[in-house]
């Protein structure tokens, strides 16, 4: 029985240094809001792994205490606690955070597009991010709910609304494009896929979503290339289909975006050279009205310290960001649109 405890333990301890290696250096309270959904779940128990988290905030609509309960028993350090869902609730579980991420939403199902979750995700994000301008107006915000490209620009403008909008501090998550995208190359390649890092810019539904494999020197033709671009575009309606109605993608997006806190956190605490593909307000395409779009971006203390331009291009891969471009633009002023029209009190 000991014995085991032993060995459970240490293999245990062993999947959580692969998982973090850092050491926590700097305390951060991170909030989840959706923190009992398909996502909010696993990705609040990635976080509790994190050693750079030092206090883990967890709110919903139901069912928050009781996952932060369970999740506080792990034996790492950071505290955990959960809120219910009144305004005092939410207030203070966003007190203090240094990162807020937002998977509060309904996700798709079946012959659904992301379009189809605006109206009722639209009001869900509209709401918390008046809560977060009002409780951490400083905090790094990364949206996770679905339509990113819309939702993204809806907590901008409700930041404008309240006078407390930084550029540098929202963040539509795109992480999961990238993860997708190297691990499929590497399913054609039989590569190891954490050795790729394939960049993904644009935005976060089919077409928008843009991979640039000769940025990493690959370089697909004909079928196989259309198959792998197909797939990176339209991976999240393959989990979609799969789940039958229950739900999409959300334990690889746990693992997505407690990947983009890491990395956020690492280059608050001091790291330099931290760069992921993240879907922010950007001057990349401004001259076209495509006012955010992802690409290459370094993290700072700040958030985000530069923007990396999309580089060197191949024609199918511009013939793909043209097609991008137009979508993207109404997508975003569409969400832009609405919570103008939609703010609310
Ligand atoms: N960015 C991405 O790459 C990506 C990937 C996967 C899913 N998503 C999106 O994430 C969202 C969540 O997906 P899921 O599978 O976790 O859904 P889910 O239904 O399992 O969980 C959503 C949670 O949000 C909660 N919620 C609803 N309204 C709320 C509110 N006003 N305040 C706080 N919590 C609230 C619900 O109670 C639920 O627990 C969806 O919109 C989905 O499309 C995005
Ligand atoms: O596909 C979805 O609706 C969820 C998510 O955006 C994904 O890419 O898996």
């Amino acid at each position: 029985m000991f014995a085991a405890r032993q060995v459970s333990q240490s293999v245990f301890g062993a999947v959580q240094r692969r998982a973090f290696s850092a050491t926590a250096s700097n305390a951060s309270k991170v909030t989840v809001l959706g923190a009992a959904g398909g996502i909010g779940q696993p990705l609040s128990l990635l976080l509790k792994l994190n050693p750079r988290v030092s206090e883990l905030a967890l709110y919903d609509i139901k069912g928050a205490p009781g996952v932060a309960a369970d999740i506080s028993h792990i034996n790492t350090k950071s505290i955990v606690k959960g809120y219910d869902p009144t305004p005092e609730g939410v207030k203070e579980c966003l007190t203090g955070a240094e990162i807020v991420l937002i998977p509060a939403g309904v996700p798709r199902k079946p012959g659904m597009t992301r379009d189809d979750l605006f109206n009722t995700n639209g009001s869900i994000v509209r709401d918390l991010a008046k809560a977060a301008a009002d409780a951490c107006p400083d905090a790094n915000i990364l949206v996770i709910s679905n339509p990113v490209n819309s939702t993204v620009p809806i907590t901008a403008e409700v930041f404008k609304s309240k006078g407390v909008y930084n550029p540098k501090r929202l963040f539509g998550v795109t992480t999961l494009d990238v993860v997708r995208a190297s691990r499929f190359i590497s399913q054609l390649k039989s590569t190891d896929p954490a050795n790729e890092n394939i960049t993904v810019i644009g935005g976060h539904s089919g077409a928008t979503i843009v991979p640039l494999l000769s940025q990493a020197g690959y370089s697909l033709e004909g079928a196989e290339r259309d198959e792998y671009v197909r797939r990176v575009q339209f991976g999240g309606d393959e989990v979609v289909q799969a789940k039958g109605g229950a739900g999409s993608a959300t334990l690889s997006m746990a693992m997505a975006g407690a990947r983009f806190a890491e990395s956020l956190l690492k280059a608050a605490q001091g790291q330099k050279g931290v760069i992921e593909p993240t879907f922010v307000d950007s001057p990349l395409y401004k001259d076209q009205g495509v006012t955010y779009f992802a690409s290459q971006v370094e993290l700072g203390p700040n958030g985000v310290e530069k923007i990396h331009p999309v580089g060197k291009v191949t024609e199918y891969e511009q013939g793909l960001l043209d097609v991008c471009l137009k979508d993207l633009k109404g997508n975003i002023e569409k969400g832009e649109k609405w919570v103008k029209e939609n703010m609310g009190n």
